[in-house]
């Protein structure tokens, strides 16, 4: 199932001047690849202070402003390339005799065609082992747009590391980067060695690929620095690096945007030898070389040893380059629904969710205008997709940090104690009413285990304290932060919820009882989702909900299906969504009362054979009683 969580333990701690920032450089489309890059920072490390930039859509732009093929000149007219006076680097492309005979750094007025290729080649062959030869179709690509738009992204992240303060180092992660379990103890561990000894370093590899032939020995001055980190020879691929404020500055003043190549050139062209002499003699290779600019890398063995990160071979743009040799190339329209469509099935052929069912929420909170629109939506198909903000501080919007964290930790509860099950029966409800506090029955509270799901349940009026074992407490929670995050959650989503139940009918919020009796639900749902042992395949039979409004943060896993009421078709909607990104919300009975069409919805199992896993889920039900 989904990332185990681990408590992150073994690094030495740093200093809170050094904790450093997390880039996340992606596009709106991949929100899927985001949301687990999240989850994975949330659940595997203590880092907190994360920001994701939006990179340039080169693809997407070029398509929009009719920039024909192969057009540098329009490309660079493209308004959001010249209001940043991004130039690109018109001797990149390697395509004629002139240009292989100055890249060898001489003419062909010396030299004969031939000869130019000839002395091209053998210097590829120099540097690097035959098997090596592919590399100089790679090195010799032509630009394209995707290159420009990852270079415009790397070159913001540099912006926003420089303005740092000194001393902080920012991780820079390219969206199709697969971080594992070792990532963040191997990274701030380093990071913990390097401060310690006050080395100096402007740029560490966490994953890349070596193309140098040379060994790489380890790092080692100062004296007494401790890490394992080594001096980094010629290595392209920019999944996953970290620089240090210093660093940060001499990237972002080299000129990189008035000369732009691919930035995976750039990069190893300011610590080591690249082969070409035009790039080794660029104004903004020369100033960062001239400033000593001290290149460190993970080693390749002891990379593989951590498990610190790998490059999602499947779905990597990297290698799906198509128009594009650079990241972020996928094909328009996006890798996240078409994958989650063929892995449901079941539901009608729907493979777009309907425009008027989606509401884009920017900022942290809903405005009076969402919140109309999301009853709008609620009227006419009888739920509404709620699509959080991609961009910036992600975690600052407290209904996304909550989903992420809430995902994380019931996935953890989920995964935990598969032996002798002792943590999940400690937290078996007792049953009956809430105790002295109010009189909210409780049945069926903590955590239940059937054929096909296990389940932990909260009513929210007898929240119970994490470590509740007073018989009066109905259940217990499995940890002060599952409660925690799931307390944030839950009132998260009610705020949202009264704010769309007000914009329906301010006479259903009136019904709501106080806090303390508050009887709305919180769920947490694993779903085992082995199809061996459902003859038809579902998890949940079609059902309406006894409450006003039912909300729920999208699970990596497809499953929920809703009814639109504006067509009654069964709409796969989870496969449509981004996990956390998107919430769905729907109508319940109560609504229905008020004139709101009552959505109807089923969560299905993934079809046999077919790719899928494990759901979790959590849910949250406003109710009046
Ligand atoms: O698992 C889900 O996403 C939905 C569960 C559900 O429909 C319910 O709890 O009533
Ligand atoms: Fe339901």
């Amino acid at each position: 199932m989904a990332p185990k969580v681990s408590p992150s333990s073994s690094s030495p701690p740093l200093s809170s001047m050094h904790c450093p920032l997390v880039l996340i450089l992606t596009l709106p489309r991949n929100r899927r690849r985001l949301a687990t890059t999240l989850l994975h920072l949330r659940s595997h490390t203590p880092l907190t202070d994360i920001l994701v930039v939006h990179g340039f859509d080169g693809n997407l732009a070029a398509q929009q402003h009719n920039v024909p093929p192969l057009s540098i000149d329009a490309f660079e007219a493209m308004p959001s390339l010249r209001s940043q006076n991004v130039k690109v680097y018109r001797g990149w492309p390697v395509t004629d005799d002139i240009q292989a005979a100055r890249v060898v750094g001489s003419s062909t007025n010396t030299t004969s065609p031939e000869n130019a290729w000839l002395q091209y080649e053998s210097r590829f062959i120099k540097l690097w082992n035959a098997d090596r030869l592919r590399y100089a179709d790679f090195h010799c690509r032509r630009l394209t747009a995707g290159d420009v738009g990852c270079g415009i992204a790397h070159a913001r992240a540099w912006d926003i590391a420089a303005a740092q303060p000194e001393g902080r180092p920012t991780i820079i992660l390219e969206d199709d980067v697969a971080l594992l379990p070792g990532f963040g103890d191997a990274v701030t561990s380093e990071l913990a060695a390097l401060a310690l000894a006050e080395a100096r370093w402007h740029l560490i590899h966490i994953h890349s690929s070596k193309y140098a032939r040379r060994r790489e020995r380890p790092f080692d001055t100062p004296e007494n620095y401790r890490g394992s980190l080594y001096v980094a020879e010629h290595r392209k691929l920019l999944d996953a690096y970290c620089v240090s404020q210093s660093g940060a500055r001499i990237l972002a003043s080299s000129g990189y945007l008035s000369h732009l190549f691919p930035v995976d050139d750039f990069i190893p062209a300011l610590y080591s030898e690249h082969p070409r002499l035009d790039v080794m003699d660029l104004p903004c290779v020369r100033r960062a070389r001239d400033a000593g600019f001290v290149a460190l890398t993970f080693g390749d063995d002891d990379a593989l040893q951590q498990g610190v990160a790998s490059n999602r071979m499947v779905g990597s743009d990297s290698n799906r380059a198509h128009l594009i040799a650079g990241d972020f190339g996928v094909e328009l329209g996006g890798e996240d629904c078409a994958d989650a469509v063929t892995r449901v099935g079941h539901a009608d052929k729907i493979s777009k969710l309907p425009e008027t069912c989606i509401v884009n929420i920017h900022g942290a909170s809903l405005s009076p205008a969402c919140a109309a629109a999301a009853a709008e939506s609620l009227k006419r198909h009888s739920f509404v997709v709620l699509r959080l903000p991609s961009d910036g501080a992600v975690l600052a919007n407290p209904l996304l940090h909550s989903i992420v964290d809430t995902e994380a930790l019931w996935t953890q509860f989920f995964a935990s104690d598969d032996d002798d099950g002792s943590i999940k029966r400690s937290c078996i409800g007792r049953g009956g009413r809430a105790g002295e506090h109010n009189e909210l029955m409780c049945h069926g509270c903590g955590w239940t285990k059937q054929r096909l799901r296990e389940q932990y349940h909260i009513v929210c009026g007898a929240w119970p304290a994490e470590d509740a074992t007073s018989s009066s407490s109905p259940y217990v929670m499995p940890s002060r932060a599952v409660s925690e995050a799931s307390r944030v959650f839950a009132d998260c989503m009610r705020d949202v919820a009264i704010q769309i139940v007000s914009a329906i009918t301010p006479e259903a919020v009136e019904q709501l009882p106080p806090l303390e009796s508050d009887a709305s639900v919180l769920d947490a749902f694993h779903y085992f989702n082995d199809s061996s042992k459902s003859a038809n395949l579902t998890n949940m039979s079609a059902h309406t909900d006894p409450g006003l409004l039912t909300m729920t943060s999208t699970s990596f896993v497809a499953g929920l299906e809703v009814q639109d009421a504006s067509t009654g078709a069964w709409i796969p909607v989870e496969a449509l969504c981004s996990p956390m990104f998107d919430v769905v919300v729907f109508a319940a009975d109560v609504l229905g009362s008020y004139g709101v069409p009552v959505c109807a919805h089923r969560v299905t199992m993934p079809t046999p054979g077919k790719e899928s896993g494990e759901r979790v889920s959590v849910v949250y039900e406003l109710r009046v009683s």
